[in-house]
């Protein structure tokens, strides 16, 4: 039920004090001891008797048992049907009228009439009544009226707050509704003006398009049309307005045509210049029909295709390439420092092959024969490591060994692959000596220096071809430097020094050099190739390319002393010492003052030995002869002496200008020596051919096999590392191993065990190099 509103004057009463206290018989707790007065006389148990017994004297049914009378009193005081009323019963009752002990062993309490309840009627006069309840009945009945009048103005004083706090509501409600009311009136118009102005700029733009337009066709035919109808709408200031001129009309049209069409799409009303727009569509149309008649000549573009759009897209592309640049970038370094890694670690294991395979290493070469052999006398090839050598008949067979035998079918590439190994090593600083030894006419030049008239390369062509190769491919962080001297007469003289002379005439001899031994000249701008030993005045060209090669060779092979003899047409009358020093770009001198490693090849052609009888030398021819013979018998000296088993044997360097030139490379620390044993297989050479096999298999046989050891940084930079009385090879046993490459570490190869190389065993791994007791 909805309450009344009530006014605030009645309100107010209703509140009063006065009032609420004007029924005092309405009180609560009263009532609750009027309740209990009247249980209290129920009680009593003679009250109870009189009670059923003048209910069955009137005939009405029998009241229940005392205690169940008591128990409901309360209740039936205020029931509108009290059986102090009418004595009528609550359904329930019956039941328990059937069977008294079992109410009153668990009397079931019917439910509680509401105490104050708004059904209480008036009562009716009672068909019988004790004298002592009448005082209280009417007593009863007065505080009951009470009671119903003041919860009748209770329940209206709550209707009325009630009411009271729903105008509250309602109020706040209507209040609240104003405000958001407000708001979004204030949204509406915020929309209003941002669609307004939104509409103007486009207004804006089209009537400045428009009149760029218009300023670009004046002076076409049909224009004045368009110029009257935006002077008329008072555009005369978008025809002067400041148009950028660099803009051209090709430009401008694909935004302008975007304009008009976001305008006919607008619902906002034409605020800028109103009519202007509503010609705008008709001045537009009215353009194209006039490029479309070929009035006008105008090149329009699709907005699709403007230069924004070009940009944009040209944009993405370039930054998708740069992206996969930088991927592939990101791939090339990661596989080039594989590569560099991998080449680092293919090197490590070429040196290990190579200190397996001993620091010299002697191979045998038999040259074609010049005629048919007869008897079986000469040399032959046995295989690819021993050879044969029958003398005449009635001499037993002599076999020698070597680490390779080339029959006189092997090519230079054959002879060539057995040096390639070591040629990257001269990038790391390692010394290679190659050495051409033999009897004259053997073959030493054509193996080491090639036929040019027939196009057949030599070993040196190939290995400086290889090595400037390997220089490149690094980075070009070398520099590579090529020098050549030949002893001559036991004088040294540069062959790349210039000629003199009438070039066509007979030239005169270059100057002659000197070898000293001395401090490394830090301050030279070449290291000495030679290591301790150097040749003051001694030229070195700078090669980068075969060609700087081939005009160098050119030189060297136009200088050097050649003659005629019985056995070679163009026999060497010298030693040719060629040499190749590799270095890191620069020429840096580290910290401790020390010149950075310098590899170097050195490519020795040995004059070859004669017997002067069987080559008929006379004269000058014979002298040469004679200082050949010499320096080749010191060679072997030093030779034998280096592998001198005590270790204490004299080495005399100083016999020949060769070896007190050659010592650092006969074998040193950090040097990888080839010998190279040229023979003929003529039977007429074969005494020449004996002693050369006999030569090269006592160094082959006799000289342990030593370990390649780079040069440490001591030895490298420091001055005269060695008198010419001391044996590098003694000073090498007392110096400590060097430590195995990072790739070999890794690879679980143990180093050399100091003092491992003084056992006489073949394969034992030593930095010595000795001849075999
Ligand atoms: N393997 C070979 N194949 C073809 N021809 C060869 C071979 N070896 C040498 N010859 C030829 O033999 C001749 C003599 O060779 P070469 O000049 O190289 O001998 P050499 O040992 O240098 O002599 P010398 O000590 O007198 O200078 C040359 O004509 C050369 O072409």
């Amino acid at each position: 039920m909805v309450p009344q509103l009530q006014s605030p004057k009645r309100l107010e009463a209703l509140r009063s004090p006065e009032k609420e206290n004007s029924f005092p018989g309405l009180e609560f707790g009263s009532f609750q001891r009027k309740c209990a007065e009247i249980s209290a006389s129920l009680s009593q148990p003679s009250l109870g008797d009189r009670v059923r017994a003048e209910a069955a004297r009137s005939g009405d049914v029998p009241l229940p048992s005392t205690s169940t009378v008591l128990t409901w009193s309360p209740s039936f005081v205020l029931a509108e049907r009290s059986p102090l009323q009418d004595c009528t019963l609550s359904p329930e009752a019956p039941k328990q009228r059937h069977s008294p002990q079992r109410a009153q062993r668990a009397p079931a309490p019917p439910t509680p009439a509401p105490l104050v309840s708004g059904a209480l009627g008036v009562p009716r006069a009672p068909r019988w009544c004790l004298p002592e309840f009448e005082d209280l009945r009417r007593k009863m009945q007065t505080s009951i009226s009470a009671l119903q009048r003041s919860n009748a103005q209770q329940a209206e004083m709550q209707a009325l707050r009630r009411g009271e706090s729903f105008k509250e509501e309602a109020q706040e409600a209507k209040r609240s509704k104003d405000r958001h009311h407000h708001k979004w009136c204030a949204a509406q118009a915020a929309e209003r003006a941002a669609r307004g102005a939104e509409r103007s700029a486009l207004e804006e733009a089209a009537a400045r398009g428009l009149a760029a337009l218009a300023r670009e066709l004046l002076g076409c035919r049909g224009t004045e049309k368009l110029r009257g109808v935006l002077l008329r709408r008072g555009t005369q200031s978008y025809l002067d307005a400041d148009v950028s001129a660099s803009q051209s009309f090709e430009d401008r049209q694909p935004k302008l045509h975007n304009t008009l069409q976001q305008l006919s799409q607008s619902t906002e009303r034409p605020s800028l210049q109103p009519g202007l727009l509503s010609d705008m569509s008709e001045m537009y149309a009215w353009i194209a029909r006039a490029i479309s008649d070929s009035r006008l000549t105008v090149a329009w573009k699709d907005a699709r295709d403007g230069p924004e759009v070009h940009e944009r897209a040209a944009d993405e592309r370039v930054a998708q390439l740069e992206k996969k640049l930088a991927q592939k970038e990101l791939a090339v370094a990661s596989l080039e420092h594989e590569k560099r890694s991998l080449r680092s670690e293919v090197r490590a294991l070429q040196n290990l092959v190579q200190e397996l395979r001993g620091s010299i290493r002697v191979f045998c070469r038999i040259r074609p024969p010049r005629e048919p052999t007869a008897g079986g006398a000469g040399t032959e090839a046995q295989g690819s490591r021993s050879i044969s050598l029958r003398k005449p008949a009635g001499d037993k067979r002599h076999d020698f060994s070597f680490d390779r035998v080339f029959s006189q079918e092997a090519s230079q590439r054959d002879l060539y692959e057995e040096v390639e190994p070591l040629i990257p090593g001269v990038l790391q600083g390692i010394h290679v000596c190659i050495f051409a030894y033999g009897q004259t006419g053997a073959g030493k030049t054509y193996t080491l220096a090639g036929n040019k008239r027939m196009g057949e390369p030599g070993i040196q062509d190939l290995a400086i071809a290889d090595l400037l190769k390997l220089a490149a491919v690094d980075g070009a962080r070398f520099d590579v430097r090529l020098s050549a001297l030949e002893i001559y007469n036991e004088s040294i003289q540069d062959l790349l020094s210039e000629l003199r002379g009438d070039p066509n005439g007979p030239q005169e001899t270059s100057e002659r050099l000197e070898v000293r031994q001395s401090r490394e000249d830090l301050s030279a701008s070449w290291p000495s190739p030679f290591g301790s030993m150097r040749v003051p005045g001694l030229k070195s060209w700078p090669v980068r390319e075969p060609p700087d090669v081939e005009q160098a060779l050119q030189r060297i092979a136009s200088q050097r002393h050649v003659a005629s003899t019985a056995l070679n047409e163009r026999s060497s009358r010298s030693h040719c010492v060629l040499s190749l020093s590799v270095r890191p770009a620069g020429g840096s001198i580290s910290e401790e003052g020390r010149r950075e490693a310098t590899g170097v090849l050195h490519i020795v052609d040995l004059a070859g030995s004669e017997r002067t009888k069987i080559s008929q030398a006379e004269g000058m021819q014979m002298k040469e002869a004679n200082c050949i013979n010499r320096s080749l018998s010191a060679l072997s000296d030093v030779l034998y002496a280096l592998g001198d088993s005590t270790g204490n044997a004299h080495i005399p360097f100083r016999n020949s200008k060769l070896t007190y030139l050659l010592q650092d490379a006969l074998g040193g620390p950090g040097c990888k020596t080839f010998l190279l044993a040229q023979v003929s297989p003529d039977s007429a050479d074969v005494n020449e051919s004996y002693s050369t096999l006999t030569f090269a298999s006592r160094v082959a046989a006799n000289v342990q096999k030593g370990r390649l050891r780079p040069l440490s940084r001591g030895e490298r930079g420091s001055p005269a590392s060695r008198s010419c009385d001391a044996s590098p090879r003694l000073r090498s046993q007392d110096s400590e191993p060097s430590l195995p490459s990072p790739v070999l570490r890794a690879r679980g190869v143990a180093p050399p065990l100091p003092g491992l190389g003084r056992k006489p065993s073949s394969c034992s791994i030593t930095n010595e190099l000795r001849i075999r007791s």
